[in-house]
């Protein structure tokens, strides 16, 4: 029994630590039904008196990171699911700092021995003292000696002993309060609180295990292998395991530096495009991303060369959902908000009981205020981001993968434009669209690409042959029209619109290949 009742204790003391810390009086109470209201009234007897001029995001941070790694992923995720907990309280979860206290060194060393099954020193010739500790993990740096008996600089990332138990017991209480939530409160069942807790599960489960970040690691260290100016550290696979991680030493400064850099004599305008023009690469090209690329988890080597560590989270979008994003920016782009509608319930993402007609006039109330803008001053994560808060309006079924690229844009644009406020988004995404639109629409790309349009669009498998016929021809349709850098302006929509009505004629697998592919152009040059 009283087994039974921990997650409901853990539960009161989480309860108890965030009316401390003041987490309660950032609530709305006009908002709320009375008794909430009154329960909440009656927390905020309990607040700490210096919590009163603290900002919201500090109190949120504060109380999460003194309730422990488990809390702080919760925040983290939740981050992520402004449909769940309202865009204000996801904005300030984005700010989250993950900052908790170094475990013991000899914790660390005592984690190691067990996990790689020998002593420290045949493992590593030097062992330093934690430089960053977060709420998973910490990095040592070290020293090895390598086959040829050369010193080599590593970082070791090493698990914090018991999360994983931890982690476990505090789930047990997330479950409680998700099943409670679901069988009460009638307006929290369509969140689907219950399924929340499960993938947060899993997503933390796989995080906690090292070797699936060392494989993401060298996955990425694969595609990116012939890329200019980008690579992460090599993994050391023979002093890695669930709980520990050693990899290659990174040497440069971190994006967060950005005095620093300059010091440093960085270019810190072509920093900025190398942030743009690597996510875009790895996103587009590979369909696999870094999704938690903020400024400290970059670095930039002296010879300007980018360097990415931290490949706990990461994104994957299938060819499917790239071209899905790219028929909404195209939609974007030609101004027709009734066929950005359409894709979404083509796609099955919108309920099909849902009015087009009203879904394609939201869209075009976020639509025409860029057409009005200058290229420099449109921000893609901004449109993506109004565009999913609309989407919500219609019940779009949560979409992980589109969301997680969506909140990663945020970041990547972000850290790009504090190298370089005046980034403009089109040039610089410019070549790596060529490369694409010659990989997928060149001689080399033609037959994969037909593969995977035919897997991806067996409707329209019988118009194969056409299609053929066809995609040479809007090759250089593209080619033409971003011969300049494809603008997001009323001479590209009209361009683009031609190209399209005269394709419409033609039939529909020609409109429907004109319209991705320069899609997909556009949401390149876009991102
Ligand atoms: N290969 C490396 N070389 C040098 N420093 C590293 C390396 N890997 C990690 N670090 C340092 O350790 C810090 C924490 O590493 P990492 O981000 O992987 O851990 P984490 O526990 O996932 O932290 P968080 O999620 O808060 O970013 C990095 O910000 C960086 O300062």
């Amino acid at each position: 029994m009283a087994f039974a009742l921990f997650p409901f204790f853990r539960l009161v003391h989480a309860g108890y630590v965030m009316a401390r810390e003041g987490v309660f009086g950032l609530a709305h109470l006009p908002d709320l039904p009375p008794a909430p209201r009154i329960a909440i009234r009656m927390a905020r007897l309990l607040e700490r008196r210096s919590v009163r001029d603290k900002a919201a995001d500090l109190r949120l941070s504060d109380a999460l990171n003194r309730l422990g790694p488990s809390y702080v992923k919760l925040g983290q995720f939740l981050a992520t699911r402004a449909d769940v907990v309202g865009k204000e309280a996801a904005e300030e979860l984005s700010a989250l700092q993950d900052r908790l206290p170094p475990f013991k060194h000899e914790e660390a060393v005592a984690a190691i021995e067990e996990q790689l099954e020998r002593r420290l020193n045949q493992a590593y010739v030097e062992f330093g003292e934690a430089i960053a500790a977060a709420s998973i993990a910490q990095v040592h740096p070290a020293v090895i000696e390598t086959r040829d008996g050369e010193r080599q600089k590593v970082a070791v990332k090493v698990l914090r002993p018991g999360v994983a138990r931890r982690f476990k017991q505090d789930l047990d209480s997330f479950y409680m309060v998700a099943r409670l939530a679901e069988r009460f409160l009638p307006a929290a069942r369509r969140l689907r609180p219950v399924a929340i807790v499960d993938t947060l599960a899993r997503s933390v489960a796989l995080e906690m295990d090292f070797r699936l970040e060392a494989a993401a690691l060298s996955e990425m260290h694969e595609n990116t292998r012939n890329d200019p100016g980008f690579r992460v550290p090599q993994v050391d696979w023979l002093r890695s395991s669930k709980g520990i991680l050693t990899m290659e030493w990174i040497a440069g400064r971190k994006l967060s530096d950005v005095t620093g850099l300059a010091q440093d004599g960085q270019d810190l305008k072509s920093l900025g495009d190398n942030v743009i023009q690597s996510f875009l690469r790895h996103t587009l090209r590979d369909g696999f991303f870094h999704a938690d690329m903020h400024q400290g988890n970059l670095f930039a080597e002296a010879d300007g060369t980018l360097v990415a560590v931290d490949f706990g989270i990461t994104g994957r979008l299938s060819v499917l959902e790239r071209r899905f994003l790219a028929e909404i920016l195209y939609g974007f782009i030609i101004r027709n908000y009734r066929r950005v509608a359409e894709v979404h319930f083509e796609a099955g993402y919108v309920p099909a009981d849902q009015d087009v007609d009203v879904f394609a006039q939201a869209i075009r109330a976020i639509g025409e205020p860029i057409h009005g803008q200058d290229a420099s001053e449109i921000s893609m994560a901004r449109l993506l981001t109004q565009l999913f808060e609309v989407t919500e309006l219609f019940e779009m079924r949560t979409q992980p993968q589109l969301i997680m690229l969506q909140k990663t844009m945020v970041v990547v644009e972000g850290v790009a434009r504090t190298l370089n406020p005046h980034l403009d988004m089109w040039r610089t995404a410019d070549p790596v669209v060529r490369e694409w639109i010659e990989q997928h629409l060149g001689p080399a790309g033609r037959l994969r690409d037909l593969g995977a349009g035919a897997n991806a669009i067996g409707r329209l498998a019988t118009d194969l042959p056409l299609f053929v016929d066809r995609i040479g021809r809007m090759s250089e349709e593209l080619e033409r029209m971003t011969h300049k850098g494809l603008r997001f302006d009323p001479e590209t929509a009209e361009a683009i619109g031609k190209a399209e009505a005269r394709h419409t004629r033609s039939g529909r697998v020609a409109l429907w290949v004109i319209a991705v592919s320069a899609a997909a152009v556009a949401w390149t040059v876009v991102f």
